[in-house]
């Protein structure tokens, strides 16, 4: 038989590692939970042994994830920690004059020490995990990247390469090819990587069954007057998409810095110019961001160094983690019942599990640990009162052996007072970045131990 054991300390003791999460129950867990146990016990004492269900009880799951938000990746809870932060401060966040913008470029590129390569690399790359972070992979797979004749196509070419790299199929509609070494040596980066190069007359007019992203990369803040051909068709193609008004029908487009053809400060002042779904600004906001209106705008180019932010007063969201992009403004409302992931997952067949489903454990959970999982002996546990009512926490499971699973508490904590009225228990275990969960429906009380 396998044994859950759940050890209580007083107050004075080991500190409650409960952490508050929504409480929801797993219909997978419910279903391969074995019915509940009499309701036991009577007083607590201060450690329990909790027998486990049969062995065929311990439940190995491997596939389908359906509690994917309940318990973020770390990445996404460090995004959504910083979402907040930036969305309070988005107001405070500075906007740039055209003059600004070309300034601080100056001064970084002159006596701070960057060079134009260094900072299109960090651009391009804080486009590309910004469009990464809204437009998943798995129904986002064709990038279209419009590059213009400057730095902003730079960052356009250099966002085409890591889009590559983190496992997109990239498209490049680059028609005034500038030769200085830098762009051509882009150029032949992408061409190493087999990405290809789509001549304008080749695009399609209508852009939405050949592509699941556009990204404008053609003008940035050195944009002036009226677009010049072949750029004037290019805008117009995109116009043509955005009017397109459910994002959901086609490709959403992401404007790298600026909506190429409005103006550096007053925006879309025709009415008529690309309505983008997303902005990645730059460094800094430029004016015209603040008549962007679409549901995603991101920042990107943490290069700045004090001696910028301070001589031009810059108030700009912190970065979350190592992360190359934070969101700004408004957090849009998201319609809960489209969210969806596709898992792929190799078949588990029970013979290939191990006989003893704690080895099995501690190998998957040494994978998980490998892995570089944040928290990975974080569990849902799962405790049940006299009047049969259940409540979830997350614990941290503080050792496993032949004896069980060996989690802290103390008397005070509903979870304390829940195993004193009624031993049935169940934990949940969830890698969602190895696609593995694994479920112990049911332990039951049966022996005290302390
Ligand atoms: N420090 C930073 O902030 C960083 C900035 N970075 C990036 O650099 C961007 C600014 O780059 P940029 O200065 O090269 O200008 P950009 O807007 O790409 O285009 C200039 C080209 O467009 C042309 N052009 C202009 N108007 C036109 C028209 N009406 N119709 C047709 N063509 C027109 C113009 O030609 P010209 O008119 O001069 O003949 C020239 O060839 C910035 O937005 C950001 O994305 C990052 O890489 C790194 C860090
Ligand atoms: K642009």
């Amino acid at each position: 038989m396998l044994t859950a054991v759940s050890k209580f300390r007083n107050k004075s003791g080991l500190a409650s590692t409960t952490r508050v999460m929504p409480f929801f129950l797993s219909t997978s867990a419910t279903a391969t939970a074995t019915p509940l146990c009499p309701p036991p016990s009577p007083y607590p004492s201060p450690h329990f042994r909790l027998p486990s269900p049969p062995r065929r009880g311990l439940a190995f799951l491997a596939a389908s994830a359906p509690q994917r938000d309940l318990f973020p990746t770390p990445r996404q809870a460090m995004a959504s920690l910083a979402t907040s932060t930036a969305a309070a401060a988005a107001a405070e966040v500075t906007h740039l004059s055209q003059r600004d913008a070309a300034d601080i470029d100056e001064q970084l590129m002159g006596p701070l020490g960057f060079s134009v390569d260094q900072l299109m690399e960090l651009a391009g790359l804080s486009v590309a995990t910004a469009v990464a972070e809204v437009y998943k992979l798995s129904e986002h797979t064709r990038v279209l990247i419009i590059c213009g004749p400057g730095n902003n196509g730079g960052d356009g070419l250099v966002a085409a390469r890591h889009l590559y790299h983190f496992g997109y199929k990239p498209f490049v509609c680059y028609p005034k090819r500038t030769a200085k070494p830098l762009y051509s040596g882009l150029v032949t980066q992408l061409e190493s990587l087999a990405i290809p190069f789509v001549p304008v007359e080749d695009l399609p007019q209508d852009l939405s069954g050949q592509y699941d992203i556009v990204i404008d990369a053609m003008f940035g803040f050195s944009f002036h007057g009226t677009p010049r051909p072949p750029f004037d068709d290019l805008i117009q193609m995109l116009v043509s998409l955005s009017v397109v008004g459910d994002s959901a029908k086609r490709p959403p487009i992401v404007s790298v810095d600026i909506p190429s053809g409005w103006h550096v400060e007053e925006g879309d002042v025709s009415g008529g110019g690309i309505k983008p779904d997303m902005l990645v600004s730059l460094t800094a906001p430029k004016l015209c961001a603040k008549k962007f209106t679409g549901p995603h705008h991101f920042l990107g180019g943490r290069f700045v160094p004090p001696p910028i932010s301070s001589k031009y007063g810059l108030e700009l969201p912190p970065y979350p983690g190592t992360s190359m992009c934070v969101r700004i403004g408004k957090v849009p409302s998201v319609d809960i019942s489209s969210l969806r992931e596709n898992y792929i997952s190799p078949e588990l067949l029970e013979n290939q599990v191990m006989p003893n489903p704690f080895d099995q454990f501690r190998t998957w959970f040494d994978e998980a640990v490998t892995a570089g999982l944040r928290e990975p002996n974080a569990m849902a546990l799962t405790t049940v009162n006299k009047a049969g009512k259940p409540s979830s926490r997350m614990v941290l499971l503080k050792g496993v052996d032949k004896q069980g699973f060996v989690w802290y508490t103390n008397y005070g904590s509903q979870k304390a007072h829940d195993l004193s009225e009624n031993s049935n228990a169940a934990l949940l275990f969830y890698w969602n970045e190895m696609n593995r969960q694994v479920i112990l429906p049911t332990a039951c009380a049966t022996s005290i131990i302390g």
